[in-house]
């Protein structure tokens, strides 16, 4: 397995190159080729399989001539200690997938944590410091502080927009302390992985850090996402009906992952892209036009990117072919007001606690499906846990949320965080600031 940049398909590098250094010099993403091709038989025997067990299995057809079985293994089972199950809303018609029961309640926790043990087994003879870089909206820097919170030999800082995330996503990436450094920036998400990405690329700064990437930027933070989509087919498989997956996006990392998959053979029949009102892509999808605009501010702040970083995957993935994408994916997206009526209508109907961004899904693949009048399997993609939203989520549905100890003992630590202007050059001097080398 290679990984080409998408800037010059040419350019391969090898899998310790891509997950060490994550973003090519020409501001490029890696992306995997050849993408092997899963045999028919491996779907066939999926249905009672676990996460880690699924893992292992891609992992092996992707990695297994780097990486010995054993190792593989090891890295698997290490990383997924929890499960995604399918919750049917409707019976064989409608259901969520549960991505939200690893350690800080997202699904960001399966790539974050795959990468972590992938990096922890490349890295075994290595006495550098990794510093890992991560820009997020809500949810990645959580799942990446809490799958790297001292471990030896990683650093992580963490670039978060102030006043755009949940109290207690603020919480999962100010609280940590050791070897999790925040820096609130005064602006957008965008602004955030802007500031990132010029990183990887100044010469200055990467002779003296060994910077890495925890954002969809990497590749195999993005790889292991395609395992829940597999899962998920294993648990619906037996209605044998056509399964579309509505994936809530924002930086199309998450679709990204389920296309992927798809073209190593999983039968998934459609994808929408379901999304809020920085609706770039669905635009895109409807017009062939691609607008980047500065995102607006939402209730379903994770999914406020208004430059989604991995459209240029997804684009790859279907050969630039604008035609080919538009027939496998369609847009739905929903402004604050819709967003919450439809979490008020899925709790009325099924009785279904939903996160802003799961009733997002929800509503993606209700209106697709309808739309589209076809008998299929709807999954929508559950990404957060509604107690991550707690004050909204209560107020919306007029009833309490309970929170997992896991994040109600965050709530009484107090919060820091080094506070900058959305601005590289302040950044770069504030990092160096916190390290010595
Ligand atoms: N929605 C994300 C934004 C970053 O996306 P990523 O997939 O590139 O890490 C978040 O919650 O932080």
């Amino acid at each position: 397995m290679r990984f080409y940049s998408t800037n010059r398909p040419d350019f391969t590098v090898s899998a310790e190159e891509a997950l060490f250094h994550s973003m090519p010099q020409d501001k490029g993403l890696y992306m995997p080729t050849p993408l092997p091709r899963l045999p028919i038989e491996f779907f066939e025997r999926i249905a009672g399989q676990s996460l880690a067990d699924i893992g292992f299995e891609v992992s092996k057809a992707l990695f297994g001539d780097e990486i010995s079985v054993a190792d593989l293994e090891t890295i698997t089972h290490q990383a997924f200690t929890f499960d995604t199950p399918v919750i049917e809303l409707e019976s064989g018609k409608v259901g969520v997938l549960e991505l939200f029961h690893g350690p800080s309640l997202a699904f960001k926790d399966v790539g974050a944590r795959y990468m972590a043990s992938l990096m922890s087994y490349f890295s075994r003879q290595s006495e550098q410091e990794i510093h890992i870089l991560v820009a997020t909206s809500g949810d990645t820097g959580g799942a990446v502080a809490m799958g790297f919170h001292n471990v030896p030999g990683v650093r992580v800082s963490v670039l978060y927009p102030s006043g755009r995330v949940s109290d207690l996503q603020e919480k999962q990436l100010t609280t940590l302390g050791g070897n999790i450094q925040a820096f609130e920036v005064d602006g957008s998400f965008d602004d955030c992985q802007a500031i990132v990405k010029q990183a990887f690329i100044d010469p200055e700064l990467n002779k003296n850090l060994s910077l890495s990437s925890a954002n969809s930027i990497n590749i195999f933070r993005l790889i292991p996402q395609g395992f829940y989509y597999v899962r998920a087919y294993g648990q619906v498989r037996h209605y044998g009906k056509p399964i579309v997956f509505s994936t809530p996006s924002g930086n199309f990392g998450n679709l990204s992952a389920g296309v992927m998959v798809q073209q190593m053979g999983l039968p998934i029949t459609h994808f929408v892209a379901s999304t809020n009102a920085n609706h770039i892509v669905p635009t895109y999808l409807q017009t062939g036009s691609y607008i980047p605009k500065p995102s607006i501010a939402t209730i379903s702040n994770a999914m406020d990117v208004g430059n989604p970083s991995n459209f240029v995957r997804l684009s790859h993935l279907y050969g630039d072919d604008y035609d080919n994408l538009v027939q496998n994916i369609s847009g739905y997206f929903y402004d604050d007001d819709q967003t919450r009526l439809g979490m008020q209508a899925i709790y009325n109907q099924y009785g279904y606690v939903a996160c802003p961004h799961t009733a997002i899904g929800i509503m993606g693949i209700q209106d697709y499906l309808s739309e589209c009048k076809q008998d299929a399997v709807g999954i929508a993609l559950a990404t957060a846990h509604p107690s991550k939203f707690k004050p909204l989520v209560e107020e919306v549905l007029g009833k309490p949320v309970e929170v997992p100890e896991r994040l109600s003992v965050l709530s009484t630590r107090t919060k820091s965080s080094i506070c900058i202007p959305a601005d590289y050059e302040a950044f770069r001097e504030s990092l160096l600031q916190t390290v010595s080398y």
